[in-house]
């Protein structure tokens, strides 16, 4: 069965105590949280030190936001799947267009962190999308079909998470139409040999959209950037109708 992730993702936001503070006030919110949607902050390293320890269990579940290949070795600024075992976290962001984007992360490194990161007995979340000049092009199912038969091969599809962020539509306030996301989740879908790996949409979810996204029948969840930083408006989303 497919299962419904709302995911947040911190990105390069929060220190200890802000996510605390977060925490706090979100714990709260999501008492009657539908049963079954599953909750996670993907928060950044030294913010998953500290919500480990305060979590004590609940609906809260904890991402990091990147994993090297190796287990240890001369890779500075790099973590581990060692590491974030002792802290705790259950989901790893893998292939985030800014990690494409900004730090030369390529099919070929994003293969090798997801194996890494199933090894460890993680759950990867593979983000994969088109850039607005490619899809102007025509080329998104062409794209998205390269970095999924790239970036999947030799990993499990049974422990598995994908992550559609057109990246046109990430922090630009210009969401994919609901139906389109659709579209393209659907495409991605044939794609894989297992039908039941949740597909998310990623790329300004807001509290305004997302009950409009999550009606949509090959949707199975969100990767939250901006608007999970607030815990209002996180809430909102994760209690979406
Ligand atoms: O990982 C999250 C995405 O990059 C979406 O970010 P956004 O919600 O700020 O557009």
């Amino acid at each position: 069965m497919r299962k419904i992730v709302i995911a947040g993702n911190w990105k390069m936001h929060k220190n200890q105590a802000e996510s605390l503070a977060f925490v706090e006030q979100f714990k709260s919110k999501i008492e009657n949280t539908t049963e079954g949607r599953e909750i996670v902050l993907c928060a950044p390293f030294t913010s998953l030190t500290v919500m480990s320890k305060n979590l004590h269990g609940g609906r809260i579940m904890l991402g990091a936001q990147n994993i090297h290949w190796e287990i240890e070795g001369a890779y500075t600024g790099e973590i581990s799947g060692d590491m974030l075992q002792e802290i705790g976290v259950t989901y790893i962001i893998v292939g985030h267009s800014e990690r494409r984007q900004y730090f030369g992360e390529t099919n070929e490194t994003v293969n090798l962190r997801l194996k890494a990161a199933q090894k460890c007995g993680f759950k990867p979340i593979l983000c994969v999308g088109e850039t607005k000049q490619q899809r102007d092009a025509g080329e998104t199912e062409n794209i998205i079909i390269d970095q999924l038969k790239q970036g999947l091969i030799g990993v499990d599809q049974n422990n598995l998470i994908v992550a559609y962020e057109p990246i046109w539509a990430i922090g630009t306030g210009d969401t994919c139409q609901s139906t389109e996301a659709n579209r393209v989740i659907g495409v991605i879908r044939q794609q894989l040999d297992n039908k039941n790996v949740s597909i998310q949409y990623g790329g300004s979810v807001k509290p305004s959209n997302v009950d409009e996204i999550m009606s949509q029948p090959e949707i199975d969840g969100a990767l939250v950037g901006g608007a999970s930083l607030e815990a209002t408006s996180f809430a909102r989303i994760v209690n979406y109708q």
